[in-house]
């Protein structure tokens, strides 16, 4: 696991540690990580020296930091133009530095776009935590004119750092190297930063406890329940599935084999496909209501619900039977324009798994702002704690929020999981957790984990569509691999 920090928390920090420590020596020690991390980049394609790096420099530390990996690279034989978007406002001592290093210095922003064009490597220090709302000219200019591998430094300017949201015109990073702790943007938007290196600066000591934190495979490993001599299919518990329907079976019969290949316990299924449930999984007890399902230690209910007054019945019955609930699609529809049914909800071990469109009918009736495109984050913590439910919001960066405040956020390799009835999937991986009696939030954190493996998985080579059934069927893998990094850090 790690953590994640806000740009806010991250300054805070840095304050004792500049306090401390020689007047510019955090900025160089920054310096040496980015250095590094371009050199690596620029030997790839071959030897370094003789290459050629624009820095892009802002008027901020930022810059100064590009700057400083500036004079290094110098050092190891590479040519480096530094173009100024603020000449004025350059880190003074960085600038002094390169032009000794013989450094080429461009101010005129024709002459910046022209050096673009024939880099090797563009170094994007024009902005970083300190950024804010899309980037100002000439920045744009110089952005479109990029060609080449891009290194940002600390983070894509013009993508915001606490939310990851873009504006306009954004740099597209190759890699990213950031200085001291991860931050949001990290996660959020792993398109816009490509690799992201963290480089030590010494913060550790005073960072404050992680406000959003990223599970590992060992994580989830560890996590992962697994039976012992004692148990049988009763003790590992049951999970029931309460999903629809007999016009559409398909969410029904992903949903219930995702739960069976889950766990090794049992699952029941209550619903009008029943038939077809059986017929894909002879192993899933199924039955027509969830009145005659029997006991069971955790719901899934949602996937094909309809939301008419029986699916409103279903929820109902569940919300009330006094286990842990994960609530998806046509749930997640009833809960947000039922405020008896939230009232149910509330307080109790309840996973919720909605997607853009759900996750805007489930707070459509509550007080406040919940705005995902403007910070996912913070609209998944808001909603967990207006509803008393933890909050899985589904997309490309997957946020699990807990009412108490606890945020995952589970970054995804690629959008191939974005296929119609996955969700359905994650549903019964999620339920099947739950019911092994995982809390609602390592059951999100580890469903939401182990369903994107199942994506790369049931794969196969990267690079094509994976069907829903496919990543089901990946399931059992994406299990053995996350135990063995378990048992490997042992
Ligand atoms: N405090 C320190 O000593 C350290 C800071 N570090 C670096 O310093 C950075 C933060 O530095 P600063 O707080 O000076 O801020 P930044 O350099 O991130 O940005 C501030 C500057 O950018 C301009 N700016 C903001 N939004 C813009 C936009 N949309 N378009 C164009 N320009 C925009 C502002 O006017 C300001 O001049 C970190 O990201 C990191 O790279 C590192 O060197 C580590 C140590
Ligand atoms: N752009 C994306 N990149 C990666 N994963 C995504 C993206 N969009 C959606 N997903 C994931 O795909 C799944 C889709 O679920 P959902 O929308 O409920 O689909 P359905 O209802 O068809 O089953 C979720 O796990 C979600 O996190
Ligand atoms: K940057």
């Amino acid at each position: 696991m790690y953590g994640v920090w806000t740009p806010e928390q991250v300054a805070t920090a840095e304050e004792p540690v500049l306090a401390r420590t020689p007047e510019g020596a955090l900025m160089r020690r920054a310096a040496h990580g980015a250095a590094q991390v371009a050199l690596r980049m620029l030997a790839e394609g071959g030897p370094v020296v003789g290459t050629h790096v624009v820095v892009l420099v802002g008027a901020g530390n930022n810059g100064g930091d590009g700057l400083w990996a500036g004079v290094e690279l110098r050092r190891r034989g590479v040519g480096v133009t530094a173009v100024l978007l603020a000449p004025d406002r350059a880190h003074p001592a960085g600038l002094a530095a390169l032009r000794k290093a013989r450094g080429r210095v461009v101010t005129d922003v024709e002459e910046g776009v022209a050096a673009v064009g024939r880099a090797d490597l563009v170094l994007d220090a024009i902005v970083g935590t300190s950024g804010r709302g899309g980037l100002r000219e000439p920045a744009p200019r110089l952005v479109a004119a990029i060609g080449c591998s891009v290194l940002a430094i600390d983070s894509p300017s013009g993508v915001d750092p606490l939310t990851g949201t873009v504006h306009d015109e954004a740099v597209t990073a190759t890699e990213t190297v950031t200085f001291g702790a991860r931050k949001p943007v990290h996660v959020l938007n792993r398109a816009r930063c490509g690799l992201v290196t963290l480089v030590d600066i010494g913060l550790g000591p005073e960072l404050p406890d992680a406000p959003v934190r990223v599970l590992d495979a060992v994580d989830v490993g560890r996590a992962w329940p697994v039976p012992g001599p004692g148990d049988d299919k009763y003790t590992q518990g049951v999970v029931g599935v309460a999903a629809g329907s007999a016009v559409y079976p398909g969410a029904a019969v992903l949903a219930s084999g995702a739960a069976a290949l889950a766990t090794s316990g049992m699952v029941r299924y209550a619903g009008s496909a029943a038939h077809e449930v059986r017929a894909a999984w002879p192993e899933v007890v199924a039955t027509d209501h969830v009145a005659d399902a029997g006991r069971v230690q955790a719901w899934a209910v949602g996937p094909g619900l309809g939301t008419g007054e029986d699916g409103a019945a279903t929820l109902a019955h569940v919300l009330d039977a006094g286990v842990p609930v994960l609530a998806d699609a046509d749930a997640i529809t009833l809960l947000g324009a039922s405020s008896d049914l939230r009232a149910r909800a509330a307080g109790n071990p309840v996973l919720v798994t909605p997607h853009a469109g759900e996750f805007a009918r489930l707070v459509a009736e509550l007080d406040g702002e919940f705005d995902p495109a403007a910070d996912r984050v913070d609209a998944a913590r808001r909603a967990a704690a207006a509803l008393g439910v933890t909050v899985l919001l589904k997309g490309n960066a997957t946020v699990v929020a807990a009412p108490d405040g606890r945020v995952l956020v589970h970054p995804a390799g690629s959008s191939w999981l974005a296929t119609a009835g996955s969700g359905d999937v994650l549903s019964g991986v999620a339920g099947a957790l739950l019911a092994a009696g995982l809390e609602p939030w390592w059951a999100g954190g580890c469903a939401a984990f182990v369903h994107a493996r199942a994506a790369g998985i049931g794969a196969g080579r990267p690079g094509a569509p994976v069907p829903a059934s496919h990543v089901r069927a990946a399931v059992p893998d994406a299990i053995r691999e996350v135990r063995a990094a378990a048992l490997a850090a042992s």
